[in-house]
């Protein structure tokens, strides 16, 4: 797999299948915990399908089968064998093989969340494999990591920053990092989670119901949907 080139792939058509939202952040952030909330709140109301990626294991899919989040056939596991990042932006093949071999399996589908191993704060996934992604940080590496930025902070569609129920074992303050993350990200949303505490993550399942209401109208309208009044 090429490791340094740029995203050179076109994003796709966005008519007539899934919306692909990609997952991604530092190694144990709870990408995986956010996977399995969004299909345990999710899963009942929109047709779902899951893709994780691991670098030697299929350790994330095994989780979320025997979590019995989703039915274990809509959960597709992709070894990468290299940096995680390079599966996702550079050579993402085997991501989108493994996509589009759900679709046909169980399409049509609303939602296919692309689950990233854990990577670095420069991992983004290419437009050709995520239309839209999540990028997950956790209290636990310090209240200082919004404000380092990167790719992964700066321009996801949604900063999800797990974990909050550590925040006073870490010392770690979330009104900084919430003060941080809005002074890069150029008013992108950011939202605070315990997936620990709250495993349906209402409010990032809430964000994703959106994402799947604005890709349905751009479907039957040709068109982005009016913003909200
Ligand atoms: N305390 C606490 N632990 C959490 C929370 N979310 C996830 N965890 C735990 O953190 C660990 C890592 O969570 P995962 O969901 O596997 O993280 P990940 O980002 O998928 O990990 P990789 O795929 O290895 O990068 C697990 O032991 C989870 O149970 C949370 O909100 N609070």
């Amino acid at each position: 797999m090429g490791a340094d080139h740029d995203d050179r792939h076109h994003a796709p058509d966005p008519h007539g299948r899934a919306l692909r939202l990609g997952i991604g952040g530092p190694v144990g952030s709870g990408k995986t915990a956010l996977t399995a909330a969004l299909c345990r709140t999710l899963g009942p109301t929109l047709r779902l399908a899951v893709v994780t990626n691991d670098i030697y294991t299929t350790e994330d899919a095994d989780f979320l089968r025997k979590a019995g989040v989703l039915d274990p056939e809509r959960i597709a596991a992709v070894q990468t064998g290299c940096c995680p990042h390079t599966a996702i932006r550079d050579d993402i093949a085997a991501n989108l093989d493994a996509v589009e071999s759900l679709e046909e399996r169980f399409g049509p589908l609303d939602l296919v969340i692309v689950e990233s191993g854990g990577d670095n704060l420069t991992a983004t996934f290419s437009r050709g494999l995520a239309d839209r992604q999540i990028f997950v940080l956790d209290v636990s590496g310090g209240d200082k990591v919004p404000r380092k930025g990167g790719p992964g902070v700066t321009t996801a569609d949604l900063l999800v920053i797990n974990k909050t129920d550590l925040a006073p074992m870490v010392g770690a303050d979330l009104t900084v990092m919430s003060r941080d993350a809005a002074a890069v990200r150029d008013g992108k949303p950011v939202l605070f989670t315990s997936v620990r505490q709250e495993p349906e993550a209402h409010a990032v399942a809430e964000w994703v119901m959106g994402l799947i209401h604005a890709w349905t109208y751009e479907h039957a309208h040709g068109s982005t949907a009016p913003a909200a009044t």
